[in-house]
């Protein structure tokens, strides 16, 4: 994105206490599965928002997050990561980073200290040569490697392309991630800030609730259950007033959250269900707890589980839920 389209669309939320060389842009962090992206992007933004697993591809969504700091503002991107594609989903997942790629200030590129260079990381990056903007390379997960590994990482990952910056960090124990933040602010154009100051992410909360879901719902199932689980958030109700705090609108009142969970096989909704509807309870209960941290009040979720056959094959379907 140009300074120019910054300044067009953004000339409402100029602030007169905004510093003069203030600078605010789009950073996009791409890299394999499993290298710790979304570990990065909540490290940076200070708030949980990308759904973290142990096991590749569950950052199915282009989560933003928004590092807010006295000097700039960076609106993050955080993508699905490329895939060869093998089904529409695949596909469409790699459209989507693409489009992300064409419209940044700055990409980011993970690769995890811990793990050699290999072919998906030189997949990618034969990719970066194509971009226009900036790419910073970061050796992630600096905390599991010793000294010296680290050093052969970062001379490897000098080989590997043309870098801006390379820059070694820890998502998880937050080394150097302050010093990654100036870095890729300082490739951001001169801007007035892009979103108001409490923001930190314009994802819509129905994509976000429906990752908490979907996260709750692979728990300990994942091997039976690889990428056949879609959610899909059909409803978000407000319920009525029920005390004079709500109706004064001092305190939020409840909301019901309407969910379809999608399998591929009828035989995989015994999965999620469990014996007796057990499983499905204590999978509801869990995501109850952290949608409603996200919204800040009481939820009451209803979950039916579905078959929709070959959902990763069907536009459709795809559009439906969301991809
Ligand atoms: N020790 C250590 N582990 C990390 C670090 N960053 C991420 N991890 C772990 O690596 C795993 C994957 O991290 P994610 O942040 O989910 O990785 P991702 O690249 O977003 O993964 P996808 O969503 O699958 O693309 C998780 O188990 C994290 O806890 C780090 O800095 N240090």
């Amino acid at each position: 994105m140009t300074e120019e389209n910054h300044s067009e669309s953004l000339s409402g939320l100029i602030r007169s206490d905004v510093p003069e060389n203030y600078r605010a842009g789009f950073a996009c962090i791409v890299g394999r599965p499993n290298v710790g992206k979304s570990t990065l992007t909540n490290a940076m933004v200070g708030q949980k928002i990308a759904i973290m697993s142990d096991r590749p591809e569950t950052t199915r969504h282009a989560v933003r997050g928004i590092v807010h700091r006295p000097q700039g503002q960076i609106v993050l991107v955080d993508t699905p990561g490329y895939h060869r594609p093998r089904t529409l989903l695949g596909k469409r997942l790699n459209d989507m980073v693409r489009e992300n790629l064409a419209d940044v200030d700055v990409i980011m590129f993970c690769l995890p200290s811990d793990q050699k260079i290999g072919p998906g990381d030189e997949y990618i990056a034969a990719e970066l040569k194509e971009a226009r903007a900036p790419v910073i390379a970061i050796a992630t997960k600096t905390d599991k490697v010793s000294p010296e590994r680290l050093m052969k990482h970062l001379l490897d990952i000098d080989q590997l392309g043309d870098w801006a910056e390379i820059v070694p960090v820890s998502g998880l124990t937050g080394h150097q991630v302050d010093r990654l933040a100036d870095i890729v602010m300082s490739h951001l154009p001169v801007s007035p800030p892009l979103y108001p100051e409490n923001e930190i992410t314009d994802e819509p909360e129905r994509v976000m609730i429906a990752e908490l879901i979907r996260e709750a719902a692979l728990e300990g199932v994942r091997e039976e259950l690889p990428h056949s689980l879609a959610v899909q958030v059909e409803e978000i109700i407000e319920r009525e007033p029920h005390n004079a705090a709500q109706r004064a609108g001092k305190e939020p009142v409840m909301v019901d959250i309407h969910v379809n969970l999608f399998v591929e096989r009828d035989s995989q909704k015994g999965i999620i269900i469990g014996a007796g509807g057990k499983r499905l309870r204590s999978v509801g209960e869990a995501a109850r707890k952290q949608i409603s941290e996200l919204l800040g009040r009481r939820v009451f979720l209803d979950m039916h589980v579905r078959t929709a056959k070959d959902w990763q094959r069907d536009p459709k379907m795809l559009g439906r839920l969301g991809f």
